[in-house]
């Protein structure tokens, strides 16, 4: 796999060999596959029957190098659903081009996977929202992508998708109303809202994060947009949920200061409840395609 700045450095033969590669080491067939973000490896623990591979042993795989990344997909099952979670994803900000990031979406497309959950930690941009408030996305701005940093720059590979992808619809309106039909049986009040990706890896300035509240973003974080983007390019159902792990500072005179640590650490204080709403939404969400 080459490094060709921010265009593709894949071709459909890496991902076939990586794709063939597993197949022939497991025999689970995912139908839901889950990218947990920072800290949120726990997601996986619910599955039964699992089967760990490690980023490292997986041909053309990215490593993870960021704390509180495991870097391990694992294979398993859930309310008799097949899924295959990554305990742990790629940032641009770790040096990796978008296609690498991405990477492990296309291959959940050639395992015949219908349907992708991305969660991730944020910072709460809108006033309401809390720490530890779990918000599920209902738009995103890819400010990245903006500035070119797209992972769908380079040559259109038609075997995935067309060259201009609509996004108005990037988040699949059912899998949202599923997410909060199951928040509610759980007792859980979810946020509703736009999330928007920065590069990172510092977090936000001040003004910068008053920018992002005057353009309607609720959250702001530093992954899920690219992932997104490809997998509705390839025509999976993509539901995002992301969990508020510090309010962004939109006051000069406020004196906490954001750090990595206590990201996690509310992230363990969380994972469980997050665990509870994605075992529950992947076992309705497969009753959901089986009766469309
Ligand atoms: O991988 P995610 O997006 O969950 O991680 C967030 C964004 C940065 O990687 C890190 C900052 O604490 O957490
Ligand atoms: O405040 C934040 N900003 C960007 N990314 C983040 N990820 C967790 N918190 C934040």
């Amino acid at each position: 796999m080459l490094s060709k700045g921010s265009s593709c450095c894949c071709s459909f033969d890496d991902y076939k060999l990586t794709t063939e590669w597993l197949q022939n080491q497991t025999r689970h067939q995912p139908k839901v596959a889950v990218i947990c973000g920072s800290g949120l490896g726990l997601l996986a623990e619910a599955a039964t029957d699992k089967q760990t591979f490690r980023y490292q042993d997986i041909p053309n795989f990215p490593v993870s190098t960021v704390p509180g990344h495991e870097g391990c997909l694992v294979f398993g099952t859930i309310e008799e659903t097949p899924c295959v979670f990554m305990k742990g994803h790629f940032h641009l900000y770790e040096g990796y081009s978008l296609c690498q990031v991405t990477f492990p979406v296309r291959i959940f497309k050639l395992l015949g996977v219908d349907s992708v959950l991305v969660t991730n930690a944020s910072g709460g941009i809108c006033p309401d929202f809390k720490v530890g408030d779990i918000m599920v996305i209902r738009d995103h701005i890819n400010l990245p992508g903006f500035a070119g940093q797209h992972p769908l720059c380079g040559p259109n590979d038609e075997r995935f998708g067309t060259r201009f992808p609509c996004m108005s619809d990037a988040y699949s309106k059912e899998l949202r109303t599923l997410a909060l039909d199951v928040a509610s049986d759980l007792g859980c009040s979810v946020r509703t809202g736009v999330y928007c990706m920065v590069s990172g890896p510092n977090f936000e300035t001040i003004a910068e994060a008053r920018m992002l509240l005057t353009l309607g973003c609720d959250c702001v974080g530093m992954s899920m947009v690219p992932e997104v983007t490809v997998a509705k390019h390839c025509g999976l159902r993509v539901l995002g949920l992301t969990l508020v792990t510090n309010k962004v500072s939109l006051d000069y005179s406020r004196e906490e200061k954001v750090n990595h640590d206590e990201v996690l650490e509310i992230c363990k204080m969380r994972a469980e409840l997050l665990q509870k709403l994605v075992s529950t939404l992947i076992g309705r969400c497969q009753q959901n395609i089986n009766t469309h």
